[in-house]
């Protein structure tokens, strides 16, 4: 347990680091090499990183509609009845959130518009290395689909078989992606950003995944010829944020939860009282003996931390330094906390509201910055996945009406041509001339 008053400010900032930063310079270079192979030598490049990273040896990357089709058959009937409430939920949340186009005369006859459109190529990347998760594919594919996004292009590491889990061709066939590709990790996000043989670009990336991903995303980004992205959205990490009469059996599922999603997980409770951090160790300690993914969970579980406050209050500062991906606020005055909550990728408030609400069905999305980038970047939504651009017009009368005061400014910035643009423009309305 960390008693945070007793730190300096130098072992606060250690108290919050995020294990996987710590190797980031090899990840660099791992992850340009790959790049770079991908850019060289297109489809054959990504077929051999697959044969190595997931083991199985493909003879081609796309998997047709017809598979999907017939591997979406094999869903059993509850899982497919679950995922349809998702579906539903996730797809209401994310209609809710189109935008209203809007029209402005700003000053008479000159009229600015805002109008949104859909992006036109999105590529979907559906983490597969440890667990096949179609509720991704659901937090990426129905955005795009309300968005109403042309190509839909999704990219998943195959399974030894060469397939993927019948769970994602279900949601994928229900998000009506049509494009699949068997491929993971970095080379994945280079054939979406750069293009292959048999995969055309893409015009930007969404998606979480592990670290080689995440640095892949942040590489091709600054690349001209490579692709725009979504945001870092990592390892997951979860925040507890609880008062003494918070339910230490849950706490403890909660950061559980996180933590088998792999061993880079992070997980965090930070509590006022020294007796629920006890209560949820011992918690921990139970639930993680019972867990199918104890050896994952348990790894990172090892990077956890229990850090002890004087009060809730200093509690919410210690959250906002670390602006978690997902912050869990189980408080007796929970609501209220979240006017003093600056930053978090996405917060669950109550007892009531666990972090796997969020993660497969209540609508919200749950691809979420990590890496404490929840401090400048927002959760998915809808308008990721549009563009947003402006019209305006001017009428003869606008142009009367606003040229003087465009010719000044371009003259007081030096800029002629500009000024001349208007000047012209503005004689002809001298003359009469208005056709
Ligand atoms: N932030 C979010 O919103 C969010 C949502 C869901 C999942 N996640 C996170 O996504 C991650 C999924 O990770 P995953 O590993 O299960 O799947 P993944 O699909 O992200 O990564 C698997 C790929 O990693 C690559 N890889 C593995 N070892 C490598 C190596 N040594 N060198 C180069 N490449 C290598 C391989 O290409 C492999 O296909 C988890 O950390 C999970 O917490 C985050
Ligand atoms: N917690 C993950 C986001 O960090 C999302 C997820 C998918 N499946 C289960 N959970
Ligand atoms: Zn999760």
């Amino acid at each position: 347990m960390i008693n945070w008053s007793s730190l300096t400010p130098a072992g606060q900032t250690e108290a919050l680091a995020r294990p996987v930063m710590k190797n980031s310079d090899s990840l660099r270079v791992t992850v340009a090499d790959i790049l770079a192979t991908i850019r060289q030598q297109g489809d054959a490049a990504v077929l051999e990183y697959t044969r190595k990273f997931d083991c199985a040896s493909l003879n081609s990357l796309p998997l047709s509609v017809a598979k999907r089709d017939e591997l979406a058959t094999r869903v059993s009937a509850d899982v497919k009845d679950a995922l349809l409430v998702a579906f539903n939920n996730v797809k209401q949340f994310h209609e809710a959130q189109k935008p209203q186009d809007i029209t402005l005369t700003t000053t008479p006859g000159v009229v600015c518009e805002q109008r949104f459109t859909a992006l036109d190529a999105v590529g979907l990347y559906i983490p597969g290395g440890s667990a096949p998760l179609p509720s991704t594919v659901m937090m990426l594919g129905v955005p795009a689909l309300v968005a109403g996004c042309e190509r839909k292009v999704l990219c998943t590491p195959p399974n030894q078989a060469g397939e993927i889990a019948p769970e994602i061709a279900l949601a994928a066939s229900l998000c009506g992606i049509e494009e699949i590709y068997l491929c993971g990790g970095a080379q994945a996000i280079a054939a979406m950003a750069f293009g292959t043989e048999s995969i055309a670009k893409v015009d930007k990336i969404f998606g979480p995944g592990n670290s080689f991903v995440t640095e892949a995303k942040q590489q091709v980004s600054q690349r001209a010829d490579g692709a725009a992205i979504d945001m870092p959205a990592g390892p997951s990490e979860v925040l507890v944020l609880a008062d003494g009469n918070a339910n230490a059996a849950f706490v403890a599922s909660d950061l559980l939860s996180q933590a088998e999603h792999g061993p880079d997980s992070q997980a965090i409770l930070v509590s006022d009282s020294e007796a629920l951090i006890e209560a949820t160790k011992a918690q921990v300690e139970l639930q993680l003996a019972k867990l199918s993914r104890n050896s994952i969970a348990s790894r990172a579980m090892e990077n956890a931390r229990y850090i002890l406050t004087g009060n809730i209050s200093e509690a919410v500062l210690v959250s906002n330094a670390y602006a978690p991906e997902h912050l869990i606020v189980q408080t007796d005055n929970a609501r209220e906390l979240l006017t003093d909550i600056k930053y978090a990728g996405s917060i669950f408030v109550g007892q009531w509201s666990p972090e796997s609400a969020g993660d497969y069905a209540s609508g919200t999305n749950h691809v979420l910055p990590t890496y404490g980038y929840a401090r400048n970047y927002s959760s998915l939504g809808l308008l990721d996945f549009m563009r947003r651009f402006t019209v305006q017009e001017l009428s003869a009368d606008g142009m009367r009406n606003l040229g003087p005061a465009i010719m000044k400014l371009a003259s007081a910035e030096g800029l002629d041509a500009h000024e001349q643009a208007v000047a012209l423009r503005m004689a002809e309305l001298e003359k009469g001339n208005e056709q």
